[in-house]
């Protein structure tokens, strides 16, 4: 449906100043309907799910990223709920092009500005095998957000922390790879947001500009020597996009690097002489991105990595073994638990151990980590929500009951649930279509549903009449 707001007219003058050939065909494609796309989780499937309206393949996304025809009820998906897939604008897919300068060597990477978590959830299947990656967000309402997103992804090696930029800049020469998804004018919300057409000032884009600015000089220090620095925002303006990267070489001594791939209708922006790249809604199916890849110069003097802190909280020195078992069996020989203040156990894999202790050194708050594994309960251990959907549970660890669509929505919003009469008594990994979706304890005559509340679905039988809600 078209939006009842503008676009504002300074905006549509300027945009025919910066690009006079294009900029009529860009303003009209703000007008038109926007693509809907997902991208699967490899590590939980190989194939798209049934339950989507599935299109053509987004071509820089092949084989996880798929354009849907029509949005379907997402909320009324529990394999949206599983962390099976991830509804993911396309041209936010095209972080995917810088595969080939990531090498094959684990990385230490950070996504700043991570918040809802689309480029990280990326990233955790982009960087090579035993990589680790801080997802940071400023904001903390926003940060719960991409906690319970991150954790629905499954992936093992995982940290999400809600902290400023200058408190993450203080570890110096800590990350191979550093991704800045700056907040930005939003330009390249046009097309779906009033809210972004309503907003837009020439003003905002300079305050924004401002503010990009500190953030890059904030983070700089926190990449090491050689390390990599993706820069990107959804805006179209020549200050936040090509200005800043000519900030990054220029000010702060970064190297431009160019894109070894470019996928057909991905050109190098006209407006730098550095290399970088603009997608442009009228050229392909998707919003605007705007991207750019700088590195950190080798011999940088005084960006030295600096030692990781020894943190207070020490390692259980008592594994219960009646956890452990919970976990793959390579992950048992790997991890180190971690009792938390909030009375949970979370297992930490030994590649994220030393990234953990330097984040608990300099006292930045972390959201979650590893794998959340379990509550304490006096000698019992309550497994949490978490491990059901973690890449690191092992597959015998518990019996398993499967739920129809119903069924599993009414689980989602925390309902009562009745289990099969054979259903073995005590704890039970709750799954619809095979895929964990979280933990109840069966007591025979009744149910324990443990789902989280902060995670529930609030609008069941709106979802179950079909209507499409938004969680
Ligand atoms: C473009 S959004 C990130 C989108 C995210 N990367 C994704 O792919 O889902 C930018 C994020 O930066 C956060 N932010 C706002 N002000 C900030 C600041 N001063 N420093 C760092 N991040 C900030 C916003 O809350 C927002 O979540």
């Amino acid at each position: 449906m078209a939006l009842q707001t503008p676009i504002p007219a300074l905006f549509s003058d300027q945009l025919r100043e910066l690009l006079p050939t294009e900029a009529e065909a860009l303003l009209a494609s703000l007008d038109e309907e926007a693509s809907v796309s997902v991208r699967l989780n490899r590590r939980k499937t190989e194939t798209p799910p049934a339950s989507l309206p599935i299109g053509e393949a987004v071509p820089w996304a092949k084989p996880v990223g798929f354009y849907l025809d029509g949005r379907p009820a997402f909320a009324a998906d529990p394999l949206w709920h599983a962390g099976v897939y991830y509804v993911q604008e396309a041209s936010s897919m095209l972080l995917r092009l810088v595969a080939p300068l990531l090498g094959e060597e684990p990385l230490r990477a950070l996504d700043l500005c991570a918040a809802p978590g689309g480029k990280s959830t990326l990233l955790v299947d982009l960087l090579p095998e035993g990589s680790t990656l801080v997802s940071n967000e400023l904001i903390r309402s926003r940060a719960q957000i991409l906690a319970e997103n991150i954790q629905k992804w499954g992936g093992v090696h995982s940290v999400v922390t809600s902290t400023e930029p200058q408190r993450l800049g203080r570890l110096r020469g800590q990350f191979d790879f550093i991704l800045v998804d700056a907040p930005c004018s939003g330009e390249g919300m046009f097309r779906k947001e009033e809210e972004a057409r309503r907003q837009w000032t020439p003003g905002l884009v300079e305050s924004c500009a401002r503010q990009q600015r500190e953030i890059l000089d904030d983070i700089w220090p926190a990449l090491a020597p050689g390390g990599l620095m993706v820069y990107s925002t959804c805006t179209f303006n020549r200050q936040e996009d090509e200005d800043m990267l000519t900030y990054l070489v220029e000010e702060l001594g970064a190297e431009s690097v160019a894109l070894p791939e470019l996928p057909e209708p991905i050109t190098p922006s006209t407006l730098s002489s550095y290399p970088c790249y603009r997608m442009m809604p009228h050229r392909l199916r998707g919003e605007g991105l705007f991207m750019a890849v700088v590195r950190k110069p080798d011999a940088e003097i005084g960006s030295a990595r600096s030692k990781p802190t020894r943190s207070k909280s020490k390692p259980n020195p008592k594994l219960p073994q009646e956890v452990l078992r919970w976990l793959t069996p390579e992950l048992r020989v790997d991890v180190t638990l971690q009792s938390l203040p909030d009375g949970t156990l979370t297992a930490i894999p030994s590649a994220l151990y030393s990234i953990v202790e330097a984040l608990q050194g300099a006292k930045i708050p972390i959201l979650t980590s590893g794998i959340p594994l379990a509550e304490v309960k006096g000698r019992d251990f309550l497994p949490l929500p978490a491990l059901a959907l973690s890449v690191g549970l092992d597959d015998e660890a518990f019996p398993r009951a499967e739920l129809t669509q119903e069924e599993a929505i009414r689980y989602l919003a925390r309902e009562a649930v009745t289990l099969s009469a054979d259903t073995p008594r005590g704890l039970v990994l709750v799954t619809y279509e095979g895929y964990p979706l979280g933990f109840a304890k069966h007591l025979g005559n009744r149910t324990n549903n443990l789902y989280p509340q902060a995670w529930r679905i609030r609008h069941p039988e709106l979802l179950l009449s079909g209507l499409d809600v938004k969680e």
